[in-house]
């Protein structure tokens, strides 16, 4: 029998539309939002996607935005938010990764602009209230329930074109989410079962999309799995991994999903003795004997990258970086002690494996 524990669950998660294929329920899915004049968001490359989205709508779409880049620039939210004023748009169908997402994110956020969301990488935004803002060199996040998408449409088919190195980091970007969840203060057993699925999809799915990049069910496991474990970024709070890539990510430039796929190992490790049933739990998922030596594992034999020196990252700020993601105290299952969290970047820069 089970015992099951005290715990709240407090999470909003948006309509999902899920399947190979499903793109063609697109206008459904703006008639249901009440919407009739959508800009349509994406980056410079991934332009096609969004004149696809167009040529389906029609009419209906009042304009493309796509200048969506890494960390959303506050001048970039600012153009992107005239043109929704200026165009009389009703609702933001958000076509891409993180990034395309976190641009409708600044939008909603002062206009509360129904978000439509389709994600083509495995980042997770979409689940999430969390927004980002880049502002004089300075990332802020925050929470607001507005920028939450209404609907999220998950067709594998889109996600084909992300070439497999990309697919792995942002798959591992996701599995952090999951990882982090499993330990979170406000863990419970909706968000932990959400969490092991989530890790259990992508660990089974990357593999295959390695082999086979047009496979389209293992794209379609990735996927399910980069909703699950969203799903979990977006309702509990992430503890020293999360922390750790954003010092990186926003004092060093570092790329987004390289960064977590390289960091989370050392993360695991070092809250491995402090959050012991998290860690068989990952293990499980993983199908590995130990949580932190088996993601390593599993980058490693996907080919990502395992080093921070490898992704731009100067060994010499690495003190200072153990300092930032020391400072402003945070919840984690192990206390921050800065030596340790020095010794975990040291391990991290020269791709070592993980170490207690
Ligand atoms: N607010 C939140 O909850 C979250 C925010 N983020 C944010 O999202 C950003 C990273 O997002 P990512 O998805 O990792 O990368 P991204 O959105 O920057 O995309 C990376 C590149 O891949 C291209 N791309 C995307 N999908 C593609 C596809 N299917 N085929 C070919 N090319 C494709 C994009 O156009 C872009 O050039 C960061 O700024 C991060 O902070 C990430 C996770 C959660
Ligand atoms: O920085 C943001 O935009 C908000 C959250 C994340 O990026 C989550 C993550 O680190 O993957």
């Amino acid at each position: 029998m089970t015992s099951v524990p005290s715990f709240v669950f407090d999470s909003a998660i948006p309509r999902v539309v899920f399947g190979a294929g499903s793109l063609r329920h697109l206008e459904r899915e703006i008639d249901l939002l009440g919407a009739r004049r959508a800009l349509v968001l994406c980056t410079r490359e991934q332009r096609a996607s969004a004149e696809a989205v167009q040529a389906i709508i029609g009419d209906r779409c009042a304009g493309i935005f796509d200048r969506a880049v890494m960390h959303v620039p506050i001048e970039t939210a600012r153009e992107a938010r005239a043109l929704a004023k200026e165009l009389q748009a009703d609702c933001a169908i958000a076509i891409g990764g993180g990034s395309t997402t976190g641009l409708g994110k600044a939008i909603a956020l002062e206009s509360a602009l129904p978000i439509l969301a389709i994600p083509t990488t495995y980042a997770g935004s979409e689940m999430t209230p969390i927004y980002g803002i880049t502002e004089n060199g300075l990332k802020k996040t925050g929470r607001d329930a507005r920028v939450l998408p209404k609907t999220v449409i998950y067709d594998p088919e889109l996600t084909l074109s992300l070439p497999a190195k990309l697919s792995v980091t942002s798959g591992i970007n996701a599995i952090a989410h999951a990882a982090e969840g499993l330990y979170a203060q406000d863990v419970n057993p909706i968000t932990s079962l959400l969490a092991e699925e989530g890790i259990r999809a992508l660990a089974q799915g990357l593999p295959r999309i390695v082999a086979e990049p047009g496979d389209v069910a293992a794209r379609a496991d990735a996927l399910y799995g980069a909703w699950l474990c969203g799903a979990v970024l977006g309702s509990v709070g992430m503890s020293l991994h999360h922390k750790l890539c954003h010092t990186l990510g926003g004092s060093y430039n570092l790329p987004h999903a390289e960064t977590h796929t390289i960091v989370l190992p050392h993360a695991l490790a070092y809250n491995a003795a402090a959050a012991p049933e998290a860690m068989s739990r990952i293990a499980r998922a993983l199908g590995a004997q130990d949580a932190a030596l088996g993601m390593y594992t599993l980058a490693r034999s996907l080919g990502a990258p395992v080093a921070l020196k490898d992704i731009g990252m100067p060994e010499e700020e690495l003190d200072r970086c153990a300092d930032i993601a020391s400072r402003n105290a945070y919840w984690n299952p192990r206390p921050i002690e800065l030596p340790a969290i020095r010794n975990l970047l040291d391990d991290a820069w020269r791709g070592r494996p993980p170490t207690r």
